[in-house]
């Protein structure tokens, strides 16, 4: 076989008392695209990291066209032709594509028509269109995935690392991520790729390699592999199907009415009108879009509308989170840095929003032990690796923060969830673990909204399925014992519309007995 652009071996990297990688290792070949996959906290993250010179490795060695090298840091492997783009995306979101390109990778004497050009070409050999000057926080979460990798592109990456990409995009974003890598790879790049999601790997990778418990466990072929050996391989054991939830009650405890929110003047959100019965799960489908994000920030409260309001019971919270927060809404937010703050400890994170309430506060101080015991309970409980109440929770791997996340909204036992993406960046063990918890709130009497990429995802959990398309409801969808009308929903994703008008969604009709079971 041809010599690899990228080979790193018999790395070793350990965190305090935490051994990431235990003698992993990788080969990127030139036109190839190799699947890193493993579960949470299996090393994959810094693998990547090592690899694009912003870890120094323990021991071990890495090479450039076989040749040995030492990353004194980020800059020696991009000038190399590594590119990497982290998990949590690094642009600065008040700036454009291009101003960020010049700031970051293309370095501040790159002229901004040089720049525009070669992004637009980079753009080309992905075969994606992005806006270049408008602000990146007004473009999607997928898009701002493109963003960062057509920069990567654009300043002549030979090789490129992308820390999970595809954990927030839905099927038909993730099958266009892929097919921009697969074009991308056709002209000679290299491409590692970390997902925890399967079809990927069976898709889009011609190469698997698999760590767990930072030890390299497989590395071949990807074709010939199925779904439960890749499965097998990256948790050790088989993953049990999941539960349905059980019927709603037939009390509106969340209620959007009428919702219109604009952003710089577009409209995101469009009369949009919503009732969540407790007990019942409702899953928000469609394209990812701004618009999925804002119905969260505005059900929690975070966001005021133009115009409609949201009740939680008979309460207005219409752009009051304290309301929405002592009236017992939970949110997770689909960027995880919104929700975990890395510089604090897990046990502070654990009780964060929490310091005022009597079992965290004694005459205005706070009492740290207390924090500490909820941050190891949380940790226990939700199986955040590793369970060290003092580690900062930036040093958690991104799916052992979620869980953090998750663990800590969930356990003040909400009225209320509205929760964004809960399985990203998740291994699809702990993914179905998660799901059985949410099930778990609804029985227990919460009514939750799960706006999720993950169609398949949707339809394990709702009970109905809302598909917001331009910022409207398209659709409301009821699951007979699961089973979708596909059709209608697939319209309805698509952009068509063919059920109720938007808006016009009775606010609190109730799901009957028999469509929720
Ligand atoms: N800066 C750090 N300080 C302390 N421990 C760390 C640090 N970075 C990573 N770790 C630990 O190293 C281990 C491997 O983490 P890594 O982020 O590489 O996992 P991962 O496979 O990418 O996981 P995920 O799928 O959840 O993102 C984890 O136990 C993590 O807690």
């Amino acid at each position: 076989m041809s010599v690899p652009i990228l080979a790193g071996d018999a790395l070793t990297k350990a965190f305090g008392g935490t051994l990431a990688l235990q003698g992993a290792g990788l080969s990127l070949h030139s036109g190839e695209v190799c699947a890193i996959v493993g579960e949470n906290g299996a090393g994959k993250s810094t693998l990547a990291r090592i690899l694009a010179g912003i870890l120094a490795p323990d021991a071990g060695t890495i090479a450039v066209d076989g040749m040995p090298v030492r990353w004194r840091g980020r800059r020696d492997a991009a000038a190399a032709g590594i590119g990497f783009v982290p998990q949590s995306l690094s642009f600065v979101t008040t700036l454009s594509l291009v101003e960020n390109h010049l700031i970051g990778g293309a370095g501040w004497r790159a002229d901004r028509r040089k720049g525009a050009r070669t992004l637009q070409e980079s753009c080309g050999r992905l075969g994606v269109a992005l806006p270049l000057d408008v602000p990146l926080g007004r473009l999607s979460l997928p898009q701002r995935q493109l963003a960062e990798i057509a920069s990567a592109v654009a300043v002549g990456a030979r090789v490129l690392l992308l820390d999970e990409p595809t954990s927030a995009l839905g099927p038909a974003e993730v099958d266009g991520l892929v097919a921009a890598l697969r074009r991308l790879a056709a002209s000679g790049t290299a491409i590692g790729l970390v997902t925890h999601r399967i079809t990927e790997v069976l898709n889009g990778a011609d190469r698997v390699s698999v760590l767990r418990g930072g030890r390299p466990v497989f590395d071949g072929p990807a074709a010939g592999l199925i779904a439960d050996r890749v499965a097998h391989l990256m948790v050790g054991a088989a993953v049990p199907p999941g539960r349905r939830p059980a019927a709603p009650r037939r009390e509106v405890r969340l209620q959007a009415e009428r919702i219109v929110l604009e952003e710089g003047g577009t409209p995101v959100l469009q009369d949009v009108s919503l009732a969540v019965q407790a007990g019942e799960i409702v899953g928000v489908a469609g394209v990812a879009s701004a618009s999925q994000a804002a119905l969260a920030d505005v059900l929690a409260g975070l966001r005021q509308p133009r115009a409609g309001r949201v009740l939680l019971g008979a309460r207005n919270i219409t752009g009051d989170p304290v309301a929405a927060l002592r009236g017992g809404v939970a949110h997770v937010p689909e960027e995880r840095a919104a929700g975990v703050v890395p510089d604090l400890s897990l046990a502070e994170n654990a009780s964060l929003l929490r310091t005022g309430e009597p079992a965290f506060a004694r005459f205005g101080l706070r009492r740290v032990r207390a924090e500490h015991r909820q941050g190891d309970r949380i940790a226990r409980e939700w199986d955040v690796r590793p369970n060290r109440s003092g580690l900062a929770a930036g040093a958690l791997s991104g799916g052992n923060q979620q869980k953090l996340l998750l663990g800590r909204e969930l356990d003040r036992k909400p009225a209320v969830i509205v929760v964004h993406g809960p399985t990203q960046g998740l291994d699809i063990a702990a993914a179905a673990a998660i799901r059985e918890r949410l099930v778990e709130a609804a029985s227990e009497g919460a009514a939750v909204v799960v706006i999720s990429a993950d169609l398949d995802e949707i339809l394990a959990i709702s009970h109905r399925v809302v598909v917001l398309a331009a910022g409207r409801i398209a659709d409301i969808v009821p699951l007979l014992d699961g089973a979708p009308d596909m059709v209608r929903l697939g319209r309805a994703i698509g952009g068509a519309r063919s059920g109720p008008r938007a808006g016009t969604e009775p606010p609190a009709a109730p799901v009957a007995a028999e469509e929720a079971v």
